[in-house]
């Protein structure tokens, strides 16, 4: 009973549906926007039975045949879009259209190729979520027409967020989609990848399937859209991006980014159709968000990991997003922090993590107060909200990267802060964050130096306790000059700029004994990323030792992990080596937390002295190792460098105590074993003179042997081994009759015996 009337609903739907298709191609035909025009200005805002009142008369126009002119509207109900996208907007809380929306969207609707760029945290992802729905929608899309809908962007994450946007926007439409990111495995989407109208994905993965999913069929793809455009066809996807477009037909292409490429070569390879060129904010006097507080430190290298610490005490309410280069240096300075409690829920973020764990941290990040260590997976498009603070603690590899970190925050009206750290050697940097053309209100602020909390003592500490620790600090300090060496804005990261003193005092920073080894390979200082990493892994590479006296099994450790591939400024040989005395000890430079302005600047070009290895903190001798539930061996000063509560109180005063009382026992075992060796090799020396002695005799008895008579001899070849008789079998013929006489007396003895006990 129930199926005819399903089916009768579901008639009437579709006849409506195809009314309203109708409708719709007929309104956005007649009220194009001219090529090449923008949306005038909003009116001065309206109230909202004002909005709800013009919304009313423009869809009754629209059913009675008069159509309005979409392109000069400033909310989502003005458009000719269908009731199901309208309904899902209203719903999700949207309502006014932002610039890049408003001025999009009208051109999307009528099939025209866009090439959009707006700021940061304006509204893109609807720009092109909702021309995608309708574009479909109208074209009565079913979920049995297969692949309708491509979108590509750079990241797995960001993958997910544009679908969700999807999901949200167009849940009332019937389609089947998803993002195809990591969680799901390859198998499982081949079998799925040709029922998706609406793919999400990276480009990577969408090649894969080109090459690997039998049957994948494009071939009735109704529209394309590239998300941070400006990324997607230049140098990491630029292949990827070649072979996809080679691959679909020629559809209406959507190009959306914060920072747009103009590079007519980029835009030949997409074959755009007479695109609009929108830029929302071109006349605008900043490229960045108007919300948005921008600031710049230089900060000394070796003092940036203490202006970071010192920094997230005193913003221990706020939401931080904080950016470093490499994944090695996300780990490190989170695991470091962590153990050191700041006081703030502290998280990290990068490429190298599940899909899932990834999402979770996100999940969690967008609702705690918290701070967020991260590479630059997190530098584009992710949403995430109220984030009150973006923190570049390495500098950007361009003035793009820079704002689409900074646009981490001030998302959507919203108010936002940032701060980066520049390195004395990076100031070419900021000229160019300075110049009129980048657009970037930024303003240079001194450290405050009696704010600044000197935490390398600390983080000694913390490594002395976990020694996996120390491996992964020798890694992020390598994997930072690496990521330098390999930038190709050498006017901005130079390497040769910064001295041996500067990376030893870096090392120090980050708690490290000794600076680890680095390798330079000479030639081929030029080649990409990708051509050095294949270098390294197939020859290996010219070896000069930035620090000939540490310790071995380092260089041993950094031989096997670190590729590197740096050349330094100058001789290496008066490089520091760090001590257990070095780590514990104040140093007279950094024993306050207050420190003069000029005493920061100083910290650039002092020279540092060469210091004496006095023990080696790693090998002490005579201690028990103690093992942690991890499994990791921990040292037996560990014990003194317990975290109390949550300030993480790290007792010096006793590790120094401690030190001295194991530096005494140290030294009487020491005598003990040299008393011991001492013994032993007088013993030794005893034998020997014994064992030669003997020698000595057998030689002198040997020859009175040869001037002695037979029969003696024969007492001679009975030989003594301890107080054992062995006897020969030539005894048996010469003492044979002697040997018979006694068997037979104790044999006599014997039945003697017996006879009695029988008796
Ligand atoms: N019309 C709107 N009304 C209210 N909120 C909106 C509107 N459009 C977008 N937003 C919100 O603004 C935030 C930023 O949007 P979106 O992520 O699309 O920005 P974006 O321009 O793509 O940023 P990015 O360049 O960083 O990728 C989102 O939280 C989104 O929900």
């Amino acid at each position: 009973m129930r199926r005819p009337q399903r089916r009768l609903v579901a008639k009437q739907g579709r006849s409506q549906d195809a009314d309203e298709i109708r409708l719709l191609e007929a309104w956005i035909d007649a009220g194009k926007p001219l090529r090449g025009t923008k949306p005038p200005p909003p009116p001065e805002s309206s109230s909202a039975a004002d909005a709800r009142r013009i919304a009313r008369a423009v869809a009754a126009k629209a059913a009675a045949g008069e159509y309005s002119e979409y392109g000069a509207c400033t909310r989502f109900d003005e458009l000719p879009l269908s009731k199901k996208t309208k309904d899902a907007l209203r719903k999700a809380g949207y309502k006014e259209m932002s610039e890049i929306q408003r001025a999009a969207i009208p051109h999307a609707l009528c099939g025209r190729d866009i090439l959009g760029a707006a700021k940061t945290g304006s509204g893109k992802t609807l720009a092109f979520v909702i021309p995608v729905l309708e574009k479909l929608y109208r074209a009565n899309w079913s979920r049995d027409d297969g692949v309708g809908c491509i979108i590509i962007s750079p990241t797995n994450d960001l993958a997910g967020q544009i679908w969700d946007v999807i999901r949200k926007v167009g849940k009332h439409h019937g389609f089947s989609g998803g993002a195809i990111v990591k969680r799901t495995g390859i198998d499982e989407e081949k079998e799925l990848i040709n029922r998706l109208n609406i793919i999400v994905c990276t480009p990577g993965r969408l090649v894969q399937h080109f090459d690997e999913t039998p049957n994948f069929d494009c071939s009735q793809l109704q529209i394309l859209v590239i998300d941070e455009a400006d990324q997607m066809l230049h140098r990491d996807f630029q292949s990827q991006v070649d072979i996809i477009i080679s691959q679909i037909p020629k559809v209406q292409t959507l190009l959306f980014s914060a920072t747009q490429t103009k590079s007519i070569k980029d835009l030949a390879r997409v074959n755009l159709k007479n695109p609009e060129y929108i830029s929302v904010h071109e006349q605008a006097s900043t490229a960045t968000p108007d919300n948005l507080e921008q600031c710049a430190m230089i900060v000394p290298l070796e003092q940036k990991l203490n202006m970071l610490w010192s920094f997230i005490k005193r913003h221990l309410k706020s939401k931080i997003l904080v950016f470093l280069s490499s994944v090695k240096q996300v780990k490190f300075v989170y695991e470091i922090f962590k153990k050191l409690r700041p006081g703030i829920p502290l998280k990290c973020m990068h490429g190298r993590m599940k899909y899932e764990v990834q999402q979770a941290i996100v999940a969690e990040f967008n609702e705690s107060t918290s701070v967020m260590f991260s590479t630059d997976i997190f530098a584009r498009g992710l949403d995430i909200g109220d984030v009150d603070w973006v923190v570049q603690v390495d500098c950007p590899e361009s003035v793009a990267l820079y704002i689409h970190r900074v646009g981490r925050t001030a998302r959507y009206n919203k108010r936002g802060k940032s701060l980066i750290f520049l390195c004395p050697e990076e100031e070419k940097m900021l000229e160019r964050l300075k110049a009129t053309e980048s657009k970037i209100p930024i303003n240079v602020r001194k450290p405050k130096v009696e704010q600044l909390e000197q935490i390398s003592q600390n983080i000694a500490a913390v490594l002395v306790k976990f020694p996996n620790l120390q491996q992964l600090g020798k890694r992020a300090f390598v994997t930072y000059l690496k990521s330098m060496y390999l930038q190709k804005d050498k006017e901005v990261f130079d390497l040769s700029r910064f001295s041996a003193e500067n990376f030893a005092a870096y090392a120090s920073s980050l708690g490290l004994p000794v600076t680890p080894k680095i390798r330079f390979v000479s030639h081929k200082k030029n080649a990409s990323k990708k051509d050095m990493e294949d270098t390294d892994v197939k020859q290996k590479a010219k070896v000069i030792e930035i620090n000939p006296q540490a310790n071995r099994d380092m260089l041993a450790d950094d031989e096997l992990d670190d590729d590197d591939i740096l050349k330094p400024k100058k001789a290496t040989t008066d490089a520091n080596i760090y001590g257990l005395h070095d780590i514990l000890s104040p140093k007279a430079s950094s024993t306050g937390t207050n420190m003069e302005p000029e005493k920061v600047k100083e910290l650039v070009d002092r020279p540092l002295k060469k210091k004496k290895l006095k023990i080696n903190v790693h090998r002490p001798v005579g201690t028990r190792v103690k093992y942690d539930d991890e499994g990791n061996a921990i040292d037996p000063l560990a014990s003194l460098a317990e975290e109390v509560g949550s300030e993480g109180v790290i007792h010096k005063d006793k590790i120094s105590q401690r030190y001295a009382e194991m530096l005494r026992e140290m030294q009487e075992d020491d005598k003990e074993d040299k008393a011991q060796h001492k013994k032993s090799l007088h013993e030794k020396k005893l034998q020997k003179k014994m064992k030669l002695k003997r020698k000595r005799q057998e030689e002198t008895d040997e020859v009175s042997e040869d001037s002695g008579s037979e029969s003696d001899r024969g007492g001679q070849n009975m030989s003594y081994k301890g107080k054992k008789k062995y006897l020969n079998a030539s005894d048996e013929d010469e003492g044979g009759d002697e040997a018979k006489k006694l068997l037979a007396q104790q044999e006599a003895l014997a039945l003697k015996l017996l006879g009695k006990m029988h008796d």
